[in-house]
């Protein structure tokens, strides 16, 4: 930083600090909470609902998470659908639609997905091999704003019959476009070989990433079900979370859906929302390197104590993947992750960092508690880091196999508001600095 931007930027921060107290004074929901940390409502949905609390005479009550999607536990579709390929594509005809599909259509359904895999004539020469990124995620954005031009139709069109088609489009081609972003980045980064397998239109998305991703394009029956479980793990949550939010905000000014989608890839990016994944990985593999894989309790608690104390790590003071804004005893994903996570983690020879990874979380939940006197849990972010690793899916794509679960309830999202609120999203901020005359530049000291 320049001398004298530095100086500009001290004087500034002296003279128009915001002081603590006056968010209190005129009763800011800073971050949109509300006194009891519960979210400022800001809308209606009939997508899905994200329960951690329950109110008894206007109190909070915690409780164990649930998560429905269109009035469906997920955690039942999930047990209820040992053994099927496709259940990511039948939970975003869920999350779309507002029905489980019947088998018909289902099957229509999955072939719409597979005849829009395959990326415009020139896209991958002139959008991916040409221009490599160092970070995926901030090419995403690039690449979702470059479909833009890319669609064949009106790009802004706003109507509803529309945006379902664009949005589905997306949700097929992203993560085709996710896997060749990688292997370019490889090949020009890390002097890989550059493998690029033509898309295979029967199978499934969580199939096609393992193919892609993979110089042999081989994967296992119980690799694909676990990653398509991921995928519909991280489908929706709700209206309220940031990336939904978001995509929300930017869409109710009438923008087009890449505009608003792209704008979601950015919010979803951060270390305290989608990014935490990536961000418990490193956390977890920088806690192993430092007291090792067999640590007890008591060892790790310590090192909790210095990560909260912003004395390890990224010196953030925050323990990644723990803590949620809504589920407080439980995040419901989490525990399907953390089951999933234990069962591939014996198979694979990994049971031992599965174990850290509980005691870690056991910790850091007693720890937090301790602190701040709340009631924490492991969030969804905690295990995948751990899961992908097994799957042998580099961290590079962590986030990004966020955004591809989570595409779906960005869409679903954007139309619903679009549909029932339509309105722009305008809160306010009171102004709380002086009022002061202009000075004309002559007279100023
Ligand atoms: C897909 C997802 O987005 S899941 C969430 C992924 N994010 C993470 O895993 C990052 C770590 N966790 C966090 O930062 C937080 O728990 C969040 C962002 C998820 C939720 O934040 P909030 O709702 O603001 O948390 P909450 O109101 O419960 O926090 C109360 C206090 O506990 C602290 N706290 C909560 N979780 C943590 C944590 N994991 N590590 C350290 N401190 C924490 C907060 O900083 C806050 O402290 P303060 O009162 O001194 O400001
Ligand atoms: O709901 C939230 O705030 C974050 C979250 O878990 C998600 O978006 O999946």
């Amino acid at each position: 930083m320049s001398e004298f931007v530095k100086k500009s930027l001290k004087k500034s921060l002296e003279d128009e600090s915001i002081k603590n107290e006056l968010y209190k004074e005129y009763s800011v929901k800073k971050g949109l909470r509300n006194e009891d940390g519960t979210g400022v409502l800001v809308g209606l949905t009939r997508i899905s609902d994200v329960v951690g609390y329950r109110k008894e005479d206007g109190k909070k009550i915690d409780d164990y998470g649930k998560l429905y999607y269109r009035g469906i536990l997920v955690s039942d579709i999930v047990s209820k659908s040992e053994g099927r390929r496709y259940m990511f594509e039948e939970v975003c005809f869920l999350i779309l639609f507002g029905h489980l599909p019947n088998r018909q259509e289902l099957e229509i359904f999955k072939n719409i997905i597979a005849h829009r895999y395959e990326l415009p004539d020139r896209y991958l020469e002139h959008s991916i091999l040409n221009f490599p990124s160092k970070n995926l995620m901030n090419k995403l954005q690039q690449e979702v704003l470059m479909m833009y031009r890319y669609d064949k139709y009106d790009p802004d069109s706003r109507d509803a019959w529309d945006l379902i088609e664009k949005g589905i489009n997306l949700i097929a081609k992203i993560p085709v476009i996710v896997c060749y972003t990688y292997a370019t980045k490889i090949h020009n980064f890390d002097k890989a070989s550059l493998v690029i397998h033509h898309i295979d239109p029967k199978l499934s998305i969580a199939e096609q990433i393992l193919y892609l991703l993979r110089p042999d394009g081989k994967y296992t029956k119980q690799e694909a079900e676990v990653l398509d479980r991921c995928l519909l793990l991280h489908a929706d949550h709700g209206g309220g979370n940031n990336s939904t939010f978001t995509s929300v905000v930017i869409s109710s000014t009438g923008t087009d859906l890449y505009s608003a989608i792209s704008g979601a890839i950015g919010s979803l990016k951060g270390p305290r929302h989608g990014g935490a994944n990536l961000a418990v990985r490193k956390q977890m593999l920088a806690a192993i390197d430092e007291i090792g894989i067999e640590a007890d309790d008591q060892t790790i608690r310590k090192l909790i104590k210095r990560i909260m104390d912003k004395d390890f790590n990224d010196n953030s003071g925050l323990v990644y993947g723990i803590g949620h804004a809504v589920y407080t005893l439980s995040d419901p994903r989490a525990e399907i992750l953390e089951k999933k996570c234990g069962e591939l983690a014996i198979e694979k020879g990994r049971h031992a960092e599965f174990l850290f990874y509980k005691r870690f979380a056991k910790e850091a939940i007693a720890e937090i508690h301790e602190r701040k006197g709340i009631n924490v849990c492991a969030n969804v972010d905690f295990y995948t880091g751990l899961i992908y690793d097994i799957l042998g899916i580099p961290e590079d794509l962590y986030t990004l196999l966020f955004v591809i679960g989570r595409t779906v309830g960005w869409v679903a999202h954007i139309i619903e508001d679009q549909l029932y609120s339509n309105r722009i999203v305008r809160p306010a901020t009171k102004y709380v600095g002086t009022i002061r005359p202009y000075i004309p530049l002559d007279d100023r000291e």
